[in-house]
């Protein structure tokens, strides 16, 4: 009989995936990861305490074993060092997809199969399929305002492969409607945060303890001064809050286009679709990766620019083994470097890559 290590943590979504997994009759353990920013981060009102007795009651409920996993230095070496270095040199960093890669589809992946399990099950909103040629698919999962597979775009194929998701072929309420009926003790918990967010703390507050502020003009596209900015490393592409810039007098307000970190710049325009490098139809991919066979030729496919995103058409183009150039049907607003580009055909997650 298979052994399935699942990660559970503390939330609904993984409690009922262990409660599928079992009425399935698998043989199954529960593990609790816990990670650097909910041990030690001194800011962060987090909750982790409270998801280790969740995650333990469930374990307990379901009559399963259970363990907490501890990833702390992993977590600081591949994430937090990932977040804190892509700010610093001007990028977005998002710590959601490298968490998965590296964190839960890496390391305690190889835990557990370290460990005599065959697979990890999570309580993510995605489907996987095996195809004939026995390789697997990451499909969206059916409930599509909770598909996750934005957040599983940089996974590999022998990663997909050892991993199951039991909620993926649910509606988020079947799965609230299923937690209650079983007395799951969580049943009712708010949606949680997870591993990889920083609780309820501001990413401003928890880069002040790792960058420095260094002050620099807040310009516009023709290199007018129109203020001061406390460090670029504050700012991200699009955001229009807190630039600190008053609006003209028609009441419009300025929107961050470009993190000039050459000249310590910050460019801002006004909000308006022609403004200077606000929109974007081209772009190019650094870093590509695949779920399963790459794509390698010119051809038209779907792609999320966000997590929240409609799907965009796009025309694809290879430029090497892991960078591509992509045409978007229609301009994009404020895409940042660093950023993820998730790939489809239809409703399959092909991969992604970050803007450059
Ligand atoms: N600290 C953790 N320990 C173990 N597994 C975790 C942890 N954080 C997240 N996971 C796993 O990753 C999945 C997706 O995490 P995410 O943070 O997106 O939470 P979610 O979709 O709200 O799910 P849940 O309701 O289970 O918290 C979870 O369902 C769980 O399987």
């Amino acid at each position: 009989m298979r052994k399935i290590l699942v990660a559970l943590s503390g939330g609904v979504d993984s409690a009922v995936a262990a409660l599928l997994l079992k009425e399935q009759g698998y043989d199954i353990s529960g593990a609790y990861i816990r990670t650097w920013m909910n041990e030690e981060m001194p800011l962060a009102d987090c909750p982790a305490q409270q998801d280790i007795e969740d995650s333990r009651a469930v374990a307990e409920h379901l009559g399963i074993d259970y363990e907490i996993v501890n990833l702390v230095n992993e977590y600081r070496e591949h994430v937090v060092n990932y977040l804190v270095e892509g700010y610093k040199e001007g990028i977005t960093p998002n710590p959601d997809i490298m968490c998965n890669r590296e964190m839960k589809f890496g390391i305690f992946q190889n835990y557990a199969l370290k460990n005599g399990f065959d697979t990890i099950a999570t309580g993510h909103y995605v489907r996987s399929t095996k195809n004939p040629d026995h390789s697997y698919d990451l499909l969206e999962g059916l409930d599509k305002n909770k598909d996750q597979t934005y957040f599983l775009a940089l996974l590999h194929q022998s990663q997909i492969a050892r991993a199951l998701f039991p909620v993926g072929e649910l509606q988020k309420p079947e799965v609230r409607e299923l937690a209650k009926r079983h007395n799951l003790p969580n049943a009712s918990k708010k949606d949680s945060q997870g591993i990889c967010f920083l609780g309820d703390m501001n990413i401003n507050r928890f880069l002040e303890h790792y960058i420095e502020d260094k002050p620099g003009n807040i310009v516009n596209s023709e290199g007018k001064v129109l203020g001061r900015h406390r460090g670029l490393h504050r700012y991200t592409t699009g955001q229009r809050r807190g630039i600190g810039v008053p609006s003209n007098t028609d009441n419009e307000a300025y929107v961050v286009t470009k993190l000039d970190m050459e000249r310590n710049e910050l460019v801002v325009a006004f909000d308006r679709p022609d403004s200077p490098g606000l929109y974007t139809s081209e772009v190019e991919l650094y870093g590509l990766s695949f779920t399963n066979r790459p794509v390698t030729e010119a051809c038209e496919l779907l792609a999320k620019p966000r997590y929240r995103d409609p799907s965009q058409e796009i025309h694809y183009t290879p430029t090497g083994s892991n960078t591509a150039k992509v045409t978007f049907a229609e301009p994009q607003r404020a895409l940042s470097s660093g950023q993820v580009l998730a790939l489809y055909d239809g409703e399959k997650l092909l991969g992604g890559g970050f803007y450059r």
